[in-house]
């Protein structure tokens, strides 16, 4: 879906959608959209993505198709239901660094390279067998710091930070979580349970519109 802001159908476009899923990207959601000044001017920004998704994230929900969000696509379903953002996790007082060493190649990068705990009972924790912890591969500089009221968590790294989340309330899937399950997806068990849930949710959401 391009990005052209305020000039998109979103309605029309919904209206074709069976599913909705944010991908992650480079570039930072805007710290005005949160109320703050952005930190560090020299990371990349996309103020027109940001003038996409936003209002896109809002419609989808408000019309329940399933959604899922991943990395910068997490952080922006967070914004968009008025949630906050570490602009850079590093820097706050006992948290990890989560990004990923740009020394290294694709392969590592993408590794596998924290655990995060998941919510017992949880959504997620239900969709990947019951499982109390996965790996996980962590390419993002920013994170959850006001989780928005909406959400509900899912999974947390070991130093307390947000990794997935759940949107209470929403009639359809609605999950989002800060790693990539899109890579290598069909080599990772735990990715697959989590597509083929979202695949299912899709297919539910066509069949029933
Ligand atoms: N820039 C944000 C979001 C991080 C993110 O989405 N990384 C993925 C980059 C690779 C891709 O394009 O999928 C942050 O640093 O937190």
């Amino acid at each position: 879906m391009p990005a052209l802001g305020a000039s998109t159908d979103f309605e029309t476009l919904l209206a074709l959608a069976d599913g909705v899923m944010l991908t992650g990207s480079p570039s930072n959601v805007h710290a005005s959209l949160y109320g703050q000044e952005v930190l560090d001017l020299s990371l990349p920004q996309d103020a027109a993505r940001d003038a996409t998704t936003l209002p896109f994230i809002r419609a989808a929900l408000k019309r329940g198709i399933p959604l899922l969000a991943i990395c910068r696509g997490f952080q922006e379903v967070n914004v968009a239901l008025g949630g906050t953002l570490h602009q850079a996790v590093h820097n706050v007082a006992g948290m990890a660094d989560h990004r990923e060493r740009k020394d290294q190649s694709l392969e590592q990068q993408y590794a596998a390279s924290h655990r995060v705990r998941l919510e017992p009972g949880g959504q997620l924790a239900r969709i990947l067998g019951g499982a109390s912890d996965i790996m996980v591969n962590s390419l993002h500089g920013q994170g959850i710091a006001q989780l928005a009221p909406s959400l509900v968590a899912e999974a947390r790294a070991d130093d307390g930070l947000v990794e997935a989340y759940r949107v209470a309330n929403a009639s359809s899937f609605a999950l989002a979580v800060q790693w990539h399950p899109e890579w290598r997806l069909a080599e990772n068990p735990d990715s697959v349970r989590l597509f083929k849930a979202f695949g299912e949710a899709c297919h539910n959401y066509k069949n029933q519109r």
